[in-house]
Formats: structure tokens, sequence, C-alpha cells
């Protein structure tokens, strides 16, 4: 279980313990009243929600809200100025302790970060670091490689930097899969890539939830995409949160996201449009998905016919 506990966050004040640090002004601890200027500008504040095992939640919200930066807290990379963030009843360490308890975390551009002369070296570097002997590195490098659809044997000793823009983001993927979270942290996965292979991979996270019983954290700009695949949804607004709930919670009313300039999964919009032109469509549980919006107006139209 993840759980964020009032958690607020300053780039100022982390900045300020850093210089510290480095003058040898302080020790480990800040002074009290830092974060707490009024002049101060909070990335995050007043985070605070609990996140069960299995669960896929989705962070959405406006450019510069504090997607990047919250999910940042859950690997350590970045510590609360104020609140806690658990992991199993546990504080974050930091980002080697929290791989070694099963947070992976795959940033924006993934593949900016592989560095190694071979597929084989890259995506066992993190399993070699946690201490795997050669024949589990050997093993977890099959697993993952078939987890993301590439050829072991085929690519083992080609250089990354050779492999097509998809194909590098996948080995860079393997290498976050074979250190065998439990968590995945996923900082918009499919951006930059063309249709067919953004599709490939959403399938893919979605599948690791599924079948592998992966805990999911995925940023995105992509409301269509929040909406199909994410169990909750937790929207921010200037480092706040908006909103917190399912998919049909969090989406269907169209007045709360235009106020913080952002829109509704295009299948609700088309759907709430034409039911307000007076078309008298049969509306599902939840969120119209473009399979429920596709047989909700063919059913109108079969009935006018
Ligand atoms: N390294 C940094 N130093 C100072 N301020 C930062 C830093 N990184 C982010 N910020 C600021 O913190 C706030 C939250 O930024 P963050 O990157 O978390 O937002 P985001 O929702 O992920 O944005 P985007 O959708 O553009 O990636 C913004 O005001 C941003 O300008």
């Amino acid at each position: 279980m993840i759980e964020f506990d009032n958690v607020g966050f300053t780039y100022q004040h982390a900045a300020d313990i850093k210089r510290a640090k480095r003058r040898k002004r302080v020790a480990a601890e800040p002074r009290a009243d830092w974060g707490n200027r009024p002049d101060e500008v909070w990335a995050l504040r007043n985070i605070s929600f609990t996140l069960d095992k299995g669960e896929f939640l989705g962070i959405a919200g406006h450019t510069g809200s504090g997607k990047s930066t919250l999910i940042q807290h859950i690997n350590g990379l970045l510590t609360p100025t104020e609140g806690r963030v658990l992991i199993d009843g546990e504080p974050v360490g930091n980002p080697e302790t929290a791989a070694k308890s099963g947070i992976g975390m795959v940033f924006q551009y993934p593949e900016h970060q592989l560095f190694a002369a071979s597929v084989y070296e890259d995506v066992v570097f993190g399993p070699r670091n946690l201490g795997c002997s050669a024949d589990e590195a050997e093993e977890r490098y099959r697993k993952a490689m078939d987890r993301v659809d590439l050829d072991a044997d085929a690519l083992r000793d080609a250089s990354p930097f050779g492999l097509s823009g998809g194909q590098q983001r996948r080995v860079a993927f393997a290498g976050v899969l074979a250190m065998e979270p439990t968590v995945l942290v996923l900082d918009e996965p499919v951006a930059g890539l063309d249709p067919k292979s953004r599709e490939d991979f959403l399938q893919f996270i979605a599948r690791l939830h599924r079948e592998q019983g992966l805990t999911v954290v995925m940023v995105s700009h992509a409301m269509d995409d929040l909406a199909r695949l994410c169990t909750r949804v937790l929207m921010l607004n200037q480092g706040r949160m908006h909103a917190l709930g399912t998919p049909a919670e969090v989406f269907a009313d169209g007045d709360q996201m235009k106020a913080i300039g952002l829109g509704q999964p295009a299948a609700q919009r088309v759907g709430s449009k034409l039911m307000a032109k007076g078309i008298d469509l049969q509306q599902p549980d939840g969120l119209f998905t473009l399979e429920t919006l596709t047989s909700a107006v063919a059913q109108v139209w079969k009935q006018r016919a």
C-alpha cells in the first residue's frame, strides 16, 4: 500500500537543503521554518490518499500541476517538504531502497537513459546491482524481454543505440521490469510514439496490471487512455488535489474539468453533446467509451429507422 499523508513539496526548500549541506553549515535537518515562507512556491500541497495493491491510478492535470513532482516522491527521488510518503507503512528512502522494495520507475522518454554497449548489459544492469547472480540475471533478462515482445537472443549483443525509437523504449522498459517491481510508476510512458506503438505499449501496461497483478501509477495527458485503463484517477490542479475517484466520478463532470483547463475523454464529450442536443442516448453506468457510445447511437438510429 502507498500512502501520501498530507504531503507538501517546494523545490526551493529542496534546493536550500542541498546548498546548505554543500556548505556544511547545517546537518541533515532543515530549519523548521523552511517550506513555510509566504513567498515560496509549493509544487505540491496537502496531498493525502492511499493506493491499495493492484490498483491502476491515473494522474491527470494541467501542465505544471505537480504530476511529475508527485510520482517522484514514490521512489524517493524527492522527499516531502512536509508530510510523509509511506510504502507498506515504511517511509520511502532513496531511489535505491525504493527499487529494492519493489518500486519501478519509468521516466519520460526512458530510452534517453540507455547507456550500455549491449541490450543484455543494459537490461541486467539493475538486477546485477541488486546482487543477482549471473544465472538469475540471465533468467530475468529473458523474462523481461519476453514481456516487452522483443527477441532476447537476436538482440542480446546489439547496441541499444542502433535500435528504432520504439524498440529502444521497450529495452528501457525491460530494464525496469528486470528489477521485478511490484509497483510500476510511469511518467507519460507513450509520449512521442506513433499511434500503433502507442497502443501496443498501453495494452502491454494493461496486461502487466491485469495478469501480473502489478500496481500501476501512470501520469498522462490523454484523458481517453486514463478513462479506459485506470481503476482510479487523481486530478491535480496547481499542486493540490482537485478530484480523486473512479474515471466515471472524475471525468463525468465536464464543467469541473473545464474549470481547470482540461477536456473530458472524447467519447464522453461527444455523448454529452448529443444528449444536450436532445438525442436520447442510453447512458451507461459510468462513462461513455467508444464502444458504449457507438452502441447507444446505433440503438437510437435503429429505433428511428
Ligand atoms: N527542478 C525544478 N525546480 C524548480 N521548480 C520546478 C522544478 N521542476 C518542476 N518545477 C515546478 O514545479 C511545479 C510542478 O511541476 P511538475 O513538473 O511536477 O508538473 P507536471 O504536472 O508534471 O507538468 P507537465 O505536465 O508539464 O510535465 C511547476 O510549477 C514547475 O514549474
